[in-house]
């Protein structure tokens, strides 16, 4: 007989850095599981009116940390089931990868650096942090970053590695790791 889903896994929080795929996964992820999805980029955009980029111009990014706290912790606290995609650096601002971890279930998406360069290359102006550099300096950019922000990712409850997922090899990964 198949296990009950506990309520743990009914709170999933996708992280990872810029490209990994957490808006692109998280919205199929969240249909196919019946969870309400939040993306946590798009819901400060939608409530600021104006981009990423133009957030970060004209307030600046602490600003934009701070709202994007404020948006991850509101919505964990409101709604009782959720598939929340991160923005790149949520668990990497204040007690944000804390606060996921208590909340519910961490999955962290690391596909290969090529494979986030390649994906990064097409949509760059849409990320301030990335929006100036070269194709050329991108690859290096990724490969310091992600090195930075890699002690906060490594806390989630579960690692993703693989560049070509599945529903049913994410759906695996968070029910029966
Ligand atoms: N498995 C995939 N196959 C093809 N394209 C993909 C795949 N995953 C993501 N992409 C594409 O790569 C780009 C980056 O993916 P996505 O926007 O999901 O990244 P993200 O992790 O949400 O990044 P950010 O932290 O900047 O929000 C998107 O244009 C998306 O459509
Ligand atoms: O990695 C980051 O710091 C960011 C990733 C994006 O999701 C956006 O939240 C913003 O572009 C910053
Ligand atoms: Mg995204």
């Amino acid at each position: 007989m198949e296990q009950p889903i506990s309520q743990q896994h009914k709170r999933i929080f996708l992280l990872g850095f810029m490209g990994a795929g957490k808006t692109y996964w998280g919205k199929q992820l969240a249909e196919h599981l019946h969870l309400p999805f939040f993306d946590i980029d798009e819901v400060i955009v939608e409530e600021e009116g104006m981009p990423v980029s133009d957030i970060f111009a004209e307030k600046g990014e602490d600003y934009f940390r701070n709202r994007e706290s404020e948006v991850l912790k509101r919505i964990s606290q409101e709604e009782d089931e959720f598939l929340i995609s991160c923005g790149g650096g949520t668990p990497c601002f204040l007690d944000n990868m804390d606060w996921m971890n208590d909340q519910g279930t961490t999955v962290w998406l690391n596909p290969s650096i090529p494979t986030m360069v390649e994906r990064l290359q097409r949509k760059k102006y849409k990320r301030p942090l990335i929006q100036d550099l070269s194709d050329e300096d991108l690859s290096a950019f990724v490969e310091k970053k992600l090195l930075e922000r890699a002690p906060f990712y490594q806390l989630s409850q579960r690692v993703i590695t693989l560049d070509e997922l599945s529903l049913e090899i994410l759906t695996n990964e968070i029910h029966h790791a």
